[in-house]
């Protein structure tokens, strides 16, 4: 099992460049629990996969930083593995070689061998381990990249819109999979979304941010356990309050397309600042 982290960002400004009137994420804090799974859902171009790319250590912060556990993210780890929406495999080689990639990078998978054959297992790849990843099917291969994905036991599990380019079906199996997955092995999850319904049916945490600039401008807690019955009230209801939010906020930038919406400020107090503490 894994030993999972939470993330803490601090008064976080990002500006892509210095002609920027308004930034493109703006004095962001937010701490995500140990173990928590959180979404952050906002409308196209709030600034949600910049902020995710952050948190994997692939871009750095104007200002401000993120910290997972006691340090200053300031590069990729495989203790924070990302899944994008297209897998990123390669494609001349089986599903067991891609889904060991991380291990045989980190040098590990001589003894980690029966890990691999585990996750592929647990995914319901276990037919199609010796196949090349060419032949597998869009579902299929995303499965591939999760077993990767796990393989190096990460902390934390950073997924941008991960299931999007993947039919109904397949998307809701592996939106309920991932779900019960990192919240049986305790891992921290951050999804990146524009779809409620996934965020509703993945998330303890949905985090929503508004545009221009991107600013975080509510919290919701998600009080289901997993799995999820989408069918059930409680479900319906969650998923209808969040809409509302959405609406709220939309009408708001309607009044003031480029300006700052009216928050509370968000007390975010890392244990140690360690910023001279660089992450492994
Ligand atoms: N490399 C870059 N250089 C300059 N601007 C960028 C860059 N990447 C993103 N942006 C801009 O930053 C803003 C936020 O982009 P980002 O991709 O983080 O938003 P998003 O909320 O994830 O959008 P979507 O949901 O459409 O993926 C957008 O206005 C985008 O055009």
């Amino acid at each position: 099992m894994s030993t999972a982290s939470p993330i803490w960002i601090s008064d976080l400004t990002h500006y892509y460049n210095r002609k920027q009137e308004m930034p493109t994420l703006d004095d962001i804090n937010l701490s995500i629990p140990q173990g928590q799974l959180t979404a952050l859902i906002g409308r196209s171009g709030c600034g949600k996969s910049t902020l995710l790319q952050m948190v994997a250590g692939l871009l750095m912060p104007t200002e401000g930083a993120v910290r997972i556990r006691a340090h200053t993210v300031t590069k990729p780890s495989a203790k924070w593995n990302m899944m994008f929406q297209k897998p990123s495999l390669y494609p001349w080689m089986t599903v067991r070689e891609n889904a060991a990639l991380g291990l045989v990078f980190a040098g590990t998978y001589k003894h980690k061998k029966d890990r691999v054959e585990e996750l592929l297992d647990m995914v319901g790849l276990s037919e199609h381990k010796d196949k090349n990843v060419q032949d597998l099917s869009g579902g299929q291969q995303q499965r591939v990249a999760l077993a990767r994905s796990l393989a190096t036991e990460p902390e934390v599990l950073l997924l941008d819109e991960p299931f999007s380019a993947l039919d109904a079906f397949t998307r809701t199996a592996l939106q309920t999979e991932v779900a019960q997955i990192c919240h049986d092995q305790n891992i921290t999850m951050v999804l990146v979304t524009h779809d409620i319904e996934e965020a509703v049916a993945m998330a303890d945490q949905v985090v929503i941010m508004s545009h221009n600039p991107g600013q975080i401008v509510g919290e919701k807690h998600i009080p289901l356990d997993y799995p999820r019955d989408r069918n059930s009230g409680e479900f319906i209801t969650l998923k209808d309050e969040l809409f509302a939010e959405f609406e709220k906020i939309d009408q708001a930038k309607q009044k003031k397309p480029f300006e700052r919406l009216e928050v509370p400020k968000r007390e975010v107090k890392p244990p140690v600042d360690d910023s001279l503490q660089q992450a492994s």
